[in-house]
C-alpha cells in the first residue's frame, strides 16, 4: 500500500510520518506542496510542523497549496487521510474536518507525552485498537485548543466523531477534552498528538500510536479485497 506525506514549507514530522508508515509494512511516498496530484497513493498522511511559518493561522495557507486540491479531491472520493497536529489544523482549514484550533488556552506552547482515549476504533486510522483503550504519545503544539460552535460539538458526539480525548488534566483548552475527530465517513482524521512519535519504544514514549498506520494498512487491504 502507498502511503503519501505530504512536505509544505515549514513542516517538521514528515520524515516521521514517513518512518511511521514503513513501520507499518506501507511504503511511504513523498508528496510535495506543488505537486498537482498524488502520484497514485492509497492514503495520506499531513504531517505536524510549522507550514508557512504558522503565519495568519497554523494551516491557513497551506490549505491553498496545490497538493491539497487533489488531497480534497480525493478524500471526497473515500481516501483515507490523517492529519497529525499541523495537518489537522489544514484539515479544518481545508473544510475536510470540522472546528479549528485556536491558541492553547495557557497561550504556552505545550510539549509532553500526553494519555488519550480511543473513543472510536471504527475509522480508517484507528481499526487495531480497542474502543476505550488508553494510548500514550507526545502531544507538542501551540495552537492546540479545538473549538467549534454547540451544535457541531454535539453533532460530533452525538456521531461519535470524536476519535481520541485527552485523559487527565486538558493540556490546552480543548473544548469536550477532545484530541481527535473524524469525517463523517470515518476515512478523515485529524488529531493534534503525534502518533508518528510512538511507534517504538526506544525513539518515544511508546509505539502506542503504530496501531495508526497499521489500521489504515488494513483498511486500504480490506478495501481492495
Ligand atoms: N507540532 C506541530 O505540528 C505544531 C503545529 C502548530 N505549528 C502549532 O504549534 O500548534
Amino acid at each position: 500500500m502507498k502511503i503519501g506525506v505530504i512536505t509544505f514549507p515549514g513542516t517538521l514530522d514528515d520524515v516521521d510520518a514517513a518512518r511511521a508508515a514503513r513501520y507499518a509494512d506501507a511504503e511511504a511516498v513523498s508528496l510535495w506542496h506543488a505537486d498537482e496530484d498524488l502520484h497514485g497513493v492509497d492514503a495520506v498522511i499531513v504531517p505536524g510542523g510549522f507550514s508557512y511559518g504558522d503565519y495568519l493561522r497554523c494551516g491557513a495557507i497551506a490549505r491553498f497549496a496545490p497538493v491539497m486540491t487533489s488531497v480534497v479531491e480525493a478524500a471526497r472520493k473515500g481516501m483515507p487521510v490523517l492529519g497529525i497536529c499541523n495537518g489537522f489544523q489544514i484539515l479544518c482549514e481545508a473544510g475536510l474536518l470540522p472546528g479549528a484550533l485556536v491558541r492553547n488556552a495557557k497561550l504556552h506552547f505545550v510539549c509532553r507525552d500526553q494519555w488519550l482515549r480511543v473513543e472510536n476504533n471504527t475509522t480508517s486510522w484507528t481499526g487495531r485498537y480497542e474502543k476505550g483503550a488508553e494510548i500514550l504519545v507526545p502531544l507538542k503544539s501551540g495552537e492546540g485548543g479545538y473549538v467549534a460552535d454547540q451544535s457541531t460539538l454535539d453533532e460530533l458526539e452525538g456521531e461519535g466523531r470524536v476519535v481520541f480525548r485527552y485523559v487527565g488534566e486538558n493540556p490546552n483548552g480543548s473544548r469536550n477534552d477532545i484530541a481527535g475527530v473524524c469525517s463523517a465517513n470515518g476515512r478523515v482524521v485529524g488529531l493534534m498528538p503525534h502518533p508518528e512519535h510512538a511507534i517504538d519504544a526506544l525513539t518515544g514514549p511508546s509505539d502506542d500510536g503504530l496501531g495508526m498506520f497499521y489500521s489504515a494498512v488494513d483498511a486500504l487491504v480490506a478495501a481492495t479485497a
